[in-house]
């Protein structure tokens, strides 16, 4: 999902919310006062017609990693539905009993708290995710980290940590404003994800600096892939306004051992960048845990 497209879809869900707890003002009223139930109220799929069950289609429709929250939403909200009905049948034959008192009060908390859980997901989804980019952040690396680790040592693999930094990232500022270099960065952060594998996954980790984790049968196969991303990355043209801009970056790799923290990971990495950077850019360079430097490509 986007940042964008989140923000949305919370402003969506704050107008859906607000339509049902008016349809739910509308029971009431309806049921205390007496009047004329329309089909929002008597329909048995009157869950159907208010504006909350269009934002639950829309996201349920949607490519979403939110879907299994959606699908309890859209229970517990037709369920509310459900039971309101009967409610407000039981208030105008005067046959309301405790127990259905209790079914109509869970039903609203259920709703309630699975709306919750909900937003706190999409907040904390937002927190962790970079809004220029799109991808996840530093610290959603740091959380990730160990399920990544025990997902690689189960597969008999090798884990793998990559830093790719962006050459002379601050000339790219300096000559064609901070706008373009958001542009450039934007850009590259979807050229790098196009060339990641499902299996790898890549954070943005600070300024102009992505992390990319991999899990590779050995260092051979480990340093093609980190080759790969920074050759593709060089073969695009990026395009800012009318000006062309060729973007190379540095990378470090380096072995995740099992007695690495992740800490010390990216220190390793982040030396061999800077090998790397002091030594001509656009390459790879391997830090070893004996803390040699070698070269890639
Ligand atoms: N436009 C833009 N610039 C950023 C962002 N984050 C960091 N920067 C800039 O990125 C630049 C990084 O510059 P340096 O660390 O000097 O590195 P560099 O120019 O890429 O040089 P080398 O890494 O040595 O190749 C700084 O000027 C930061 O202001 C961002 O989100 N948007």
């Amino acid at each position: 999902m986007n940042i964008n497209d989140l923000d949305y879809s919370l402003s969506e869900l704050n107008i859906a919310i607000k339509d049902h707890y008016d349809w739910a003002g509308k029971f009431l009223r309806l049921s205390l006062l007496g009047g004329e139930a329309d089909a929002d109220i008597l329909d048995p799929q009157s869950h159907l017609h208010c504006r909350f069950s269009r934002w639950l289609s829309l996201r349920l429709n949607g490519d979403a990693l939110d879907k299994d929250m959606v699908i309890i939403i859209d229970k517990n909200h037709k369920d509310m539905h459900d039971i309101s009905r009967e409610m407000m049948q039981s208030i105008i034959q005067r046959s309301v009993t405790d127990s259905l008192l209790e079914t109509y009060q869970k039903a609203q908390q259920n709703f309630t708290a699975s709306l919750d859980r909900y937003k706190e997901y999409l907040f904390s989804y937002r927190n962790m995710h970079d809004a220029l980019t799109g991808l996840p952040l530093r610290h959603l690396l740091y959380c990730e980290f160990p399920l990544v680790r025990e997902k690689s040592q189960r597969s008999c693999r090798h884990l793998y940590l990559l830093i790719m930094d962006i050459d002379r990232f601050k000339s790219i500022n300096d000559t064609w404003g901070h706008n373009a270099g958001d542009e450039v960065l934007r850009k590259v952060a979807l050229v790098l994800k196009d060339a990641t594998r499902r299996t790898e996954r890549i954070y943005r980790f600070g300024g102009e600096e992505f992390i990319i984790l991999l899990d590779a049968k050995n260092d051979e196969d480990a340093q093609k892939a980190a080759e790969r991303l920074r050759q593709h990355l060089q073969q695009q043209s990026i395009t800012v306004g009318h000006e062309k801009i060729n973007v190379t970056a540095t990378g470090g790799l380096t072995q995740v051992s099992d007695a690495d923290s992740l800490h010390e990971a990216i220190g390793r990495a982040d030396k061999a960048m800077y090998y790397g950077k002091n030594t001509g850019r656009n390459r790879c360079i391997m830090g070893t845990a004996a803390q040699e430097m070698v070269a890639l490509g």
